[in-house]
């Protein structure tokens, strides 16, 4: 008899029914949509208006087509790692595993959060001796240094005390905010006072250190050589068998130099990527943002349920972990938990060849980075050629250094500080073919992409508990700006030789695996319907000139239709993934303004690239909170509070529909031409009801995070010339 498999797949066949339904149903609406616009430019030469309105249908079409195919085959996963423990029988026989820890400005991301995600990774329930953490620290900052000195020394008590009471919440600050561990065995509560002081302690330490400024003397971010220490205390060269063993900690700053490209994150994973293969090598790469904690202490065993099975293991190149986060308000009216991306996309992907590559919470093969070059008949020289000057590194290809020899030579950890100079990866293929991408900043998406196009798979893992818990974006700015980059990053890839609609066309991909990619590449091209349909029915209304069929006519039932479908359809989405109701409507309101605000910025961004007036960038997304934007954020009010380029948008197109809305309807109602006008009546309505917050925000909140009275007199003005050069449009 066969054993039983260590995971399980299930077709979600309820939702694959209802998705394939609506998809056909709504693509005959959209096709008739198109013809009837098609033939009613037969009769009369199309206004301008009407083309804008009509291109902005072909985009949303279009989008709404790619986007079938993650709802094409959805699926969920199961594992059962306990098998795989009966089976692999000793920790032995487990893989090594690497964790990959970046942190890059200090002052966004406090060292403290940072030795928490550091101390969780130290703690996960796999053989401590398969276990390295490595911190690519990009900031150079001594104080990251001081604290993961700290953190170790403090995991000398944290992880026995996890181990003995079999803590799941690992991460010591989520753990001593919440204690939701029901253990309540012998000595528990004794100890779990003593650990709590030994952490306060620690905390103060840290701060310490901090405010004394003394340690971050002479730090420049920019300019620093690199530095390579394995982190070890005095208990690491004594011999006595009450020592707890300790996972090995790793600190890699690489050197930065104002001249030379750093290539933001992608870098930084490409540094510890090679540094690692000195020290451990082991076989599979876990690699987290400081802020993503471990809060599931077997995730490592659960990957290792999909990356050890026999029958998947082969083309398995990553196992994908959703985001999840530890500060989301029960009214998340930002959508800081993306909740389409790891509640609907991902699975959908997973049916398929399996999701992109998140940027965090993941476990890969080392050898699947490498890329196809790593073959055991592949010559030397042309090892060398891909893989840059250390012959050290191509000889840890074929080795399998598991890890477990305790000290490494100096001989290697010299051969460390050339893998992470800045001019190692020169003439190399890093970045190109190996390790990530540079091409994007969205290193993730793209080096996902060429590993699905080289015929790799992944899986998506969604367990029952959260595996990680990162910090989500709970300010207005912070998560518009955040949205701005993620596109600007998939904008450089579909304008690079890697868009995804072309790129090795004869790969292996399947097309619905290849239209979710290029949905998410294309789809800052939202922001050109968007905008359209935000101004353009607005302005025709108040100057009467209709852009949809007549109300009563059979052919307004089509576009009704599809508007209704869609709303319904999201409604149901938002329901079959466990939120309220509410979300659907927050969702619809953010949507829109991402693509107004992030979509815009970030294809302005790739424009002015193109003409070399800016410079790719990657500013990190700030993880300190403060205490009044979580205030706001948990109440489930906007915080205006917001840079200009952000608010100025968003409160003139307002603005601008409020003022048609009202004359507008005043005067289809004198004109006696509801029955021509209503679509657009109707959409002016639905603007102004979707973005009520920010109709309260600029005229009835009188709290801080009110839109400041400047932002509303200056789009006000901004509306009135568009008003102004509306209607010189219309009498040319
Ligand atoms: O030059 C840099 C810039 C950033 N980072 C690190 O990259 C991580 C992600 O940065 P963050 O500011 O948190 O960006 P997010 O937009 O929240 O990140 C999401 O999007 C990124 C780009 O797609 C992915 O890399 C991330 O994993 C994903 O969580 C953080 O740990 C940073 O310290 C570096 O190491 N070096
Ligand atoms: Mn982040």
């Amino acid at each position: 008899m066969e054993a039983p498999p260590y995971s399980l797949c299930n077709p979600m066949k309820k939702t694959t029914v209802i998705n394939r339904s609506y998809a056909i149903l709504q693509s005959i609406a959209i096709t008739s949509m198109i013809f009837y616009r098609l033939s009613s430019f037969h009769h009369s030469t199309p206004s301008f208006p009407l083309l804008l309105v009509f291109a902005s249908e072909l985009i949303l079409s279009f989008l709404w087509l790619l986007g079938q195919a993650y709802l094409w085959r959805p699926c969920t996963r199961k594992t059962f790692p306990e098998r795989l423990m009966l089976r692999e029988k000793t920790a032995e026989q487990l893989p090594g595993i690497d964790v990959f820890v970046c942190t890059a400005d200090p002052e966004k991301e406090p060292p403290l959060e940072v030795m928490n995600t550091v101390l969780s990774a130290m703690a996960m329930d796999y053989p401590t001796e398969k276990l390295s953490v490595y911190v690519s620290d990009d900031g150079g900052c001594a104080l990251t240094l001081y604290a993961m000195r700290e953190a170790r020394e403090f995991g000398r008590y944290w992880l026995p005390f996890c181990r003995r009471f079999g803590i799941k919440t690992r991460c010591p600050k989520l753990y001593f905010s919440r204690y939701d561990d029901d253990f309540a065995g012998r000595g528990y509560e004794e100890e779990k006072e003593n650990i709590k002081l030994k952490y306060k302690l620690l905390e103060e330490h840290v701060k310490k250190a901090e405010s004394s400024g003394e340690i971050l003397r002479g730090i420049n971010s920019k300019n620093h050589p690199p530095h390579v220490e394995v982190i070890q205390d005095e208990s690491d060269n004594s011999t006595g068998s009450n020592v707890e063993k300790m996972p090995r900690l790793v600190y890699i700053c690489r050197e930065k130099t104002a001249s030379a490209p750093h290539h933001f994150k992608a870098g930084a994973l490409n540094v510890v990527l090679r540094v690692s293969s000195m020290i451990s090598n082991a076989p599979y790469v876990l690699v987290l943002d400081c802020d993503m904690r471990c809060n599931d202490p077997s995730s490592a065993k659960q990957a290792m349920c999909f990356h050890l099975d026999p029958n998947i293991s082969p083309n398995l190149a990553f196992v994908q972990f959703p985001q999840m986060f530890h500060n989301l308000s029960n009214m998340d009216i930002y959508d800081g938990k993306l909740r389409s991306v790891f509640s609907v996309k991902w699975p959908g992907m997973d049916g398929l060849q399996g999701p992109m590559l998140s940027g965090t919470g993941f476990y890969i093969k080392r050898k699947a980075l490498y890329g196809d070059i790593v073959r055991e008949d592949t010559d030397f020289t042309l090892l060398k050629q891909y893989l840059g000057p250390s012959n050290e590194l191509v000889k840890s290809l074929n080795s399998s250094n598991n890890n477990n020899n305790t000290d490494i030579t100096s001989r290697l950890l010299e051969e460390t500080r050339l893998l992470a100079s800045c001019k190692y990866e020169n003439e190399s293929q890093w970045g190109k073919q190996v390790g990530f991408l540079y091409n994007s900043v969205i290193e993730d998406y793209l080096t996902g992409f060429t590993l699905h196009s080289k015929g790799w798979k992944s899986i998506f893992y969604n367990p029952p508990r959260a595996a990680f818990l990162g910090t989500a974006t709970t300010k207005l700015n912070d998560t518009l700006l955040q949205g701005a980059r993620w596109n600007s990053g998939a904008l450089q890839v579909t304008f690079s030789r890697l868009c995804p609609l072309v790129y090795r066309l004869t790969s292996r991909m399947s097309v619905l695996q290849r239209m979710c990619y290029v949905y998410l590449s294309f789809q800052p091209l939202y922001f050109f319907p968007i905008w359209c349909l935000a101004t353009v029915p607005q302005l025709c209304l108040l100057h009467a000139i209709p852009l949809y069929p007549k109300a009563s006519s059979l052919w307004f039932m089509v576009f009704s239709y599809i508007f209704t479908m869609s709303q319904l359809k999201h409604a149901e989405e938002v329901l079959s993934t466990g939120d309220p109701i509410r979300t659907w409507w927050d969702e619809q309101r953010i949507w829109t303004m991402k693509a107004i605000i992030s979509y815009t910025i970030g294809t302005m961004n790739v424009v002015l690239k193109c003409f070399g007036l800016k410079e790719a960038n990657f500013v990190p997304t700030n993880k300190v909170a403060d205490d009044e934007q979580t205030m706001f954020y948990q109440k489930g009010l906007f915080n205006f509070q917001a840079s200009t380029i952000v608010l100025v948008p968003l409160v003139t197109l307002i603005t601008l529909n409020i003022f048609c809305f009202i004359a507008g309807t005043v005067r289809t109602i004198i004109d006696g031409s509801f029955d021509a006008m209503f679509g657009q009546v109707f959409i002016s309505f639905y603007v102004l009801s979707v973005h009520y917050p920010l109709i309260d925000g600029m005229v009835f909140r009188k709290d801080k995070g009110r839109v400041p009275t400047s932002v509303t007199i200056s789009s006000v003005a901004i509306s009135v010339s568009v008003l102004y050069f509306g209607s010189l449009i219309h009498m040319s």
